[in-house]
């Protein structure tokens, strides 16, 4: 967070040399821990430059998550922070008497979002709005939230009902690797990035189990199958059938082993999205089965040697070929 102005280090809270404004140094200076502050609507005064300081403070001690009123800002840890989405800290939120006591988390707005449904005579419907720029975080958040929600959708199931519930949540979260094989790709800011919108929708019987899922999307970015800008590559789902395919899918597909291809740029990168197995796997779970992806894997195939079709200027138009 630290920049570098005229050759001096300077924090992105003061400006140049100018010193820290009244309000911000009375604020700095009072006893309290900033780090320990878990809403920011208790920063006194409210301005970009003590909300931030408050969230860097809290950064610094890895805690990522701080409450803004009815919002809940989630800062990027960009490490595996251990412990912080696990199934025991899911229940904790789930059972907490009073969740607001807890710690701020996603588990927070998702737990309190379940109990609203439950709560009211008629079940209302609840959204949760996540949005951020490019790499913030976002399709992690909405991945906890799925999986959150397929644990505690399940924890009140009877023991006829648990395995059909079970087979709802596994095909819920496996959409999400189909999702993103096929509409996520590495840009310059986040080496998984979402090329499209999307709008979740979990469905909930009366007694609170997940029934079912429906995923709608939008703008998909489909440009990006013919051009990628540099240093940037294709949907990873292509990538996955040039690296993983068999030997009799690849003679099948025409996929010959290290094919160069232009539509595949910085194909010797490879990523943990890389991962064709666990696509094929997830796709079979969501029902599309085996002669059916085998279809889509030759269009995607057909799709790359198209982009090897080189056409060269005709000197002469009128001629006949
Ligand atoms: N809570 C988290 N804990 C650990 N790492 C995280 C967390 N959130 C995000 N990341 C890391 O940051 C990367 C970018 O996050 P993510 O793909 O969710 O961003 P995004 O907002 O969906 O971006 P885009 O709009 O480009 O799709 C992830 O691949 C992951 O490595």
């Amino acid at each position: 967070m630290l920049q570098q102005v005229n050759g001096q280090e300077t924090s992105p809270l003061s400006c140049g040399n100018d010193p820290l404004s009244e309000d911000l140094q009375v604020f700095l200076g009072s006893d309290f821990q900033l780090a320990e502050l878990d809403d920011l609507t208790k920063v006194n005064p409210v301005t970009p430059a003590t909300v931030l300081r408050c969230l860097q403070e809290r950064y610094q001690v890895d805690v990522f998550y701080t409450t803004a009123g009815c919002t809940l800002v989630a800062l990027n840890p960009f490490k595996p922070v251990p412990h912080l989405y696990c199934p025991e800290l899911m229940r904790d939120y789930h059972i907490a008497p009073q969740l607001q006591k807890l710690k701020p988390h996603i588990f927070t707005v998702g737990e309190q979002s379940y109990r609203n449904v439950k709560s009211l005579l008629e079940p209302v419907d609840q959204s949760i709005i996540v949005s951020g720029e490019s790499g913030a975080g976002k399709t992690w958040t909405s991945r906890c939230l799925m999986k959150f929600y397929a644990t505690v959708a399940n924890s009140s199931a009877s023991q006829e009902t648990h395995e059909t519930v079970e087979r709802i949540e596994k095909r819920v979260l496996d959409s999400n690797p189909v999702m993103e094989a096929f509409g996520n790709a590495c840009t310059l800011r986040n080496s998984n990035s979402s090329r499209f919108g999307k709008y979740i929708q979990l469905q909930l019987n009366r007694a609170q189990q997940m029934t079912g899922a429906s995923v709608q999307t939008y703008l998909l970015e489909k440009t990006r199958v013919a051009y990628q800008a540099p240093l940037e590559r294709n949907f990873h789902i292509f990538y996955q059938i040039t690296k993983g395919a068999s030997s009799s899918e690849r003679l099948e597909w025409h996929l010959p082993e290290g094919a160069a291809f232009h539509w595949l740029p910085n194909s010797d990168r490879t990523l943990e999205e890389d991962c064709f197995e666990v696509t094929k796997d997830a796709m079979l779970h969501l029902g599309i089965d085996h002669s059916t992806q085998n279809n889509i894997f030759k269009i995607l195939s057909g799709l790359l040697h198209l982009g090897n079709i080189h056409f060269d200027d005709s000197e002469d138009e009128s001629q006949v070929l």
